[in-house]
């Protein structure tokens, strides 16, 4: 094809990516197509410079979100109006609102003031991109601006301690992650309405899509009518038991037991509160998982994206307290990243989710090799691997099938 023939159809695809008509699958294969482009036409070293320039980006987005700039009542607003509101100078305020239109994070009337548009109302309070931003400002930002002095502090060394690494090192904690975390509720808010919204990668339970959960559930269901026990899937971990949910409306025509194990400021949200399905029901359950899983013999015991939070020790620690309460008619689901073990098929995103995991958790992406010797190390075996068919971004979820090692 020629070349303004390639221009052409490339500005073409905006109106199409624009029809509701347009399916998803073929605006993602695009993105991918962009993507690739966007690689062969920008030399890396370049696009790392871009991304040094663009930092502050992040920072005006926070600090708009921080004075309220998106959760504006008022249709029309000018720097006053935000500096009544927070207290910020009015100085300042006009030079935030001017940043905030130059990044096309609001427009700009006629009359010089400022008006939300699409893409600043996913900023608002509760938005998936404002819980990211503050994620990656207050948190992330800080922990990666101190990674190098956390390195040169542990000489170089691989972080494998839960309790010492990059994040306590920023932070100034010897707790892990998760047990700081209740500590900050507006960080807390944010992970946990971001975990949400990112489960599966564009819906909570993605994974139900491509694991046959019907047939699979079904045989487990004639297995526990045999035994005269009630179906119980276990969610270990499970957050606001989003993923949970998701399976039990996708099989709401077998009675199954659902519970949603997780710290106490998960259960306190959802105290006294039993949601009911057709058939099944969700139970809230306080639960430590380095604790003795209580449930025992349950069918299904499920794992989403926990492990990669935690190094080797925590890991076994966890998958051996879920061992111990599986019997040889139980599932272990384990919903997580698995790499390739070939470097060379290693793409950005899945260096950017294993630097997270290590600089935040002291833990890393595994790959398949990773995953079969950490579940050999708690007597446990992986009887199938399934992936996703779709991509999320350059990187495909997968979910882990494992049963107890004979
Ligand atoms: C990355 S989130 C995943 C949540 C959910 N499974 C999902 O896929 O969205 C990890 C979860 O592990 C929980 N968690 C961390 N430490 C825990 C512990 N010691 N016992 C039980 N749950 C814990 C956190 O509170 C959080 O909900």
């Amino acid at each position: 094809m020629l070349l303004p023939h390639l221009v052409a159809a490339i500005n073409e695809a905006k109106d199409i990516i624009n029809d509701p008509s347009t399916k998803k699958e073929d605006v993602a294969q695009l993105r991918q197509a962009c993507a690739s482009l966007g690689n062969a036409l920008e030399d890396p070293a370049d696009r790392l410079l871009n991304q040094a320039f663009q930092i502050q980006d992040l920072i005006i987005a926070r600090m708009g979100i921080q004075l309220g700039v998106f959760d504006q009542s008022q249709p029309i607003f000018g720097p006053c109006d935000v500096a009544d509101r927070s207290g910020c100078d009015p100085a300042l305020a006009s030079r935030i609102l001017r940043a905030l239109a130059s990044l096309s994070l609001l427009d700009i009337t006629q009359e010089g003031k400022y008006k939300l548009n699409k893409s600043s109302k996913s900023l608002i309070d509760g938005g998936m991109v404002h819980d990211c931003i503050i994620l990656t400002v207050d948190l992330a930002l800080k922990m990666s601006a101190n990674t190098l002095a956390f390195f040169e502090s542990n000489g170089y060394h691989n972080p494998t301690n839960a309790s010492r690494g990059a994040f306590q090192h920023t932070f100034e904690t010897s707790l892990p992650f998760f047990e700081w975390l209740p500590s900050q509720p507006r960080l807390q808010n944010a992970f946990n309405r971001f975990m949400e919204a990112t489960a599966g990668g564009v819906s909570p339970a993605q994974w139900v899509e491509w694991f046959p959960v019907v047939p699979k559930f079904q045989e487990l269901y004639e297995r526990s009518q045999k035994d005269k026990k009630s179906l119980t899937f276990v969610d270990v971990g499970g957050g606001h038991g989003h993923e949970a949910k998701a399976v039990m409306s996708r099989f709401s025509h077998l009675p199954c037991r659902f519970i949603v194990q997780d710290g106490p400021e998960y259960v306190k949200t959802h105290d006294a509160q039993l949601e009911s399905g057709e058939q099944g029901s969700l139970e809230r359950m306080e639960y430590n998982f380095f604790n003795k899983q209580p449930v025992e013999h349950a069918h299904v015991y499920f794992l989403g994206r926990v492990l990669h939070n935690w190094p080797e020790v925590q890991s076994r620690q966890i998958l051996q307290n879920i061992r111990q309460a599986m019997d040889q008619d139980s599932v272990l689901l384990i919903y997580d990243w698995v790499l390739s073990d070939n470097p060379t098929d290693m793409t950005p995103e899945q260096t950017r989710d294993d630097w997270a995991m290590m600089t935040l958790f002291s833990a890393p992406e595994r790959s398949e090799s990773g995953w079969q010797a950490l579940l050999d190390s708690a007597s446990l075996e992986l009887l199938n691997l399934w992936t996703s068919p779709e991509a999320n971004g350059s990187r495909r979820s997968s979910l882990l099938e494992v049963v107890v090692k004979t």
